[in-house]
């Protein structure tokens, strides 16, 4: 019988850990839009966080894991917090409220490139509920603006915390686009994270399970296809992910199979087009991204079906994973 390894491999994942080693969470709350997708995804270094510039497309809690020789930062990234309209909408609403409870530190995510509005009130207002965790400021996209006007904003920022009554820990300019003060903001968070050991091994970038980081690598694919017509009507479950049979050691393949949703019969043609041609866009734009999530060759066997409004049935949206 073999023994297990992860004990073994987490002793040595740790064995080199300094007395003041701190780790854990922190997530980035903004509105809808805001960059939060993308600045995890800069921190992290890695394709983790599904972004569009589309809102809301940010569905399930993606953790990115930064590891530094000093410290363990795990981010969270929610969904836009936003007046929920449909059973969906109030799940993501509960779903960010949970995770603030959570964590060890907040980043609000303000862009440098449009003026503060009630869509960030409400959320500032929201964040000084929270009492125990401090709260950073983060003005993203800086790269949109000059720097005069970045001025401008970070006064307003200091202005929204007073009139809500946070004190900000810190405000930082960022552009996770032109890779500016994205560092800084690590060195920032890690001091206001707890002294603790690694929670994760070294490598992980995510626990978010396999099969619902590719779900989401193919909706991303299909949204992109379908930007204008469909923004938000579409949802993807991995039915099955197996390896071939029969292939020779040295040339795996694994096939998966998914199913990619939608509310009415009506959107089938938009998905698919004409002759089939763009559902197959987006099935050779997903599997080279799961590819290379994977690191080995995929064939996706993509299905498109209808689950009549699906966002408003909560049997659907338990279905569907919400
Ligand atoms: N120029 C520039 N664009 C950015 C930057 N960060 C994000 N964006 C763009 O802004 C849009 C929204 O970014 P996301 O990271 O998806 O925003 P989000 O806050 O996660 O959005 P939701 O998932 O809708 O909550 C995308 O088109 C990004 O490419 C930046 O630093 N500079």
């Amino acid at each position: 019988m073999s023994t297990p390894e992860f004990p073994d491999s987490l002793a040595d994942a740790f064995a080199d850990v300094p007395d003041d080693y701190r780790s854990g969470f922190a997530c980035f709350v903004g509105r809808p839009n805001a960059g939060k997708s993308t600045l995890t995804n800069a921190l992290v270094g890695t394709k983790v966080a599904i972004t569009s510039n589309r809102p809301q497309t940010t569905r399930h809690s993606v953790r990115g894991i930064v590891h530094r020789p000093d410290a363990q930062l795990v981010l969270v990234d929610t969904p836009g917090l936003h007046k929920p309209r449909t059973l969906l909408g109030q799940r993501l609403n509960d779903v960010v409220r949970t995770t603030w409870a959570e964590v060890d530190v907040i980043g609000i995510c303000l862009p440098a490139n449009e003026k503060i509005g009630p869509g960030d009130r409400f959320i500032a207002r929201e964040l000084a509920g929270i009492h125990r965790t401090p709260k950073i400021a983060v003005v993203t996209k800086t790269d949109l603006v000059t720097s005069e006007a970045l001025v401008e904003q970070l006064i307003a920022v200091d202005q929204l915390g007073k009139e809500v009554g946070i004190e900000w820990a810190q405000i930082v300019p960022v552009s996770a686009v032109a890779d500016r003060q994205v560092s800084l903001l690590a060195d920032l968070l890690v001091p206001l994270l707890p002294e603790g050991p690694p929670l994760y091994p070294e490598g992980d970038l995510t626990d978010e399970p396999e099969q619902v980081m590719i779900a989401e690598l193919i909706r991303e694919a299909a949204l992109e296809g379908v930007r204008d017509e469909l923004p938000h009507s579409i949802a993807v479950v991995v039915e099955e992910m197996l390896p071939r049979e029969d292939r020779p050691a040295d040339r795996p393949l694994l096939d998966i199979h998914a199913n990619l949703f939608i509310e009415r019969t009506s959107q089938k043609g938009i998905v698919i087009g004409p002759k089939g041609q763009r559902l197959r866009e987006v099935g050779t734009k997903a599997r080279k991204q799961i590819e290379a999530l994977l690191g080995t060759p995929v064939f996706l066997d993509l299905h498109v079906k209808v689950a009549k409004d699906w966002q408003r049935d909560p049997k659907q949206l338990r279905r569907l994973g919400f």
